[in-house]
């Protein structure tokens, strides 16, 4: 049997003492699989992610990459990231960040599949020889996006990255998602946006209070809650009125 993407048991992390923002969670993610974490604003998906990626120290608990320990650094060689708020290195043109990505991924680097992902996303052939300082936001978060597609890795984790996209890309973005499956590689990002989770996800996670309060598909979600909207349930999970 082939070892799991993500392993999380008992995990503990707080900033200040006494009080936890991840308080004994515990998820798997299985090979393949589509995960959407969402959580109010300051629930800890931020936080959750840079324990993942061991950008902060844990206080307890363990985490596991395809069986490695999160704080070897193989662990971390099957994973692509893509931060909040993503900047590339003002100094380097489009091409010269994806160059430059491939590089450290290792992957190949394809003018051809390039191409292809930048016309999905809208972005224009002609921002590969721009420099990045005169992007807009979106084209930034675009070009985050496609060296993240375009890594080879198994494991994508992103933090909100569908953040600055127009509903245009964002369309284009969410049907590029729904192939990663098929491809043998398997997706972890956060998001506020429900309506991405039903379609590109069949996990989803809700943050609350330290805890993972469902983990699960949308459709048993909703089941789980007794009601038709996403929204309706993940409001009734959190404990959130509904108006
Ligand atoms: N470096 C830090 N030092 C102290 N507290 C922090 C730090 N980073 C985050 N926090 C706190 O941890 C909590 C969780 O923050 P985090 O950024 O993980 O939330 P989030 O779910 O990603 O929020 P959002 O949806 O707003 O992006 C918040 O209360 C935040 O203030």
């Amino acid at each position: 049997m082939s070892a799991k993407p993500l392993v999380i048991r008992d995990l503990y992390k707080a900033y200040r003492v006494g009080q936890p923002v991840l308080d004994g969670l515990s998820l798997t993610v299985d090979s393949g699989d589509a995960l959407a974490l969402v959580g109010i604003n300051g629930a800890g998906k931020t936080t959750l992610i840079k324990s993942i990626l061991d950008f902060v120290s844990i206080d307890c608990g363990n985490i596991e990459i395809f069986s490695e320990s999160h704080a070897r650094h193989q662990a971390r060689a099957r994973i692509a990231f893509l931060p909040e708020r993503f900047q590339p290195p003002y100094y380097l043109t489009g091409e010269g960040f994806l160059r430059m990505m491939a590089r450290l991924y290792r992957a190949s680097y394809s003018e051809s599949g390039i191409a292809a992902t930048m016309q999905a996303l809208d972005l224009p052939a002609s921002a590969l020889s721009q420099p990045v300082r005169e992007y807009s936001k979106g084209m930034a978060q675009k070009l985050g996006l496609i060296a993240c597609l375009h890594s080879q890795r198994s494991l994508l984790i992103m933090d909100e990255p569908m953040s600055g996209l127009d509903p245009k890309a964002r369309h284009a973005f969410k049907q590029l998602l729904r192939e990663l499956p098929g491809e043998g590689r398997t997706l972890f990002f956060s998001t506020h946006l429900l309506a991405d989770v039903e379609a590109v996800c069949n996990k989803m996670a809700i943050l609350h209070d330290g805890r993972l309060h469902f983990v699960g598909s949308p459709t048993e979600c909703c089941r789980q809650f007794g009601t038709e909207e996403l929204e309706n349930a993940y409001m009734q999970c959190i404990g959130a009125q509904v108006a």
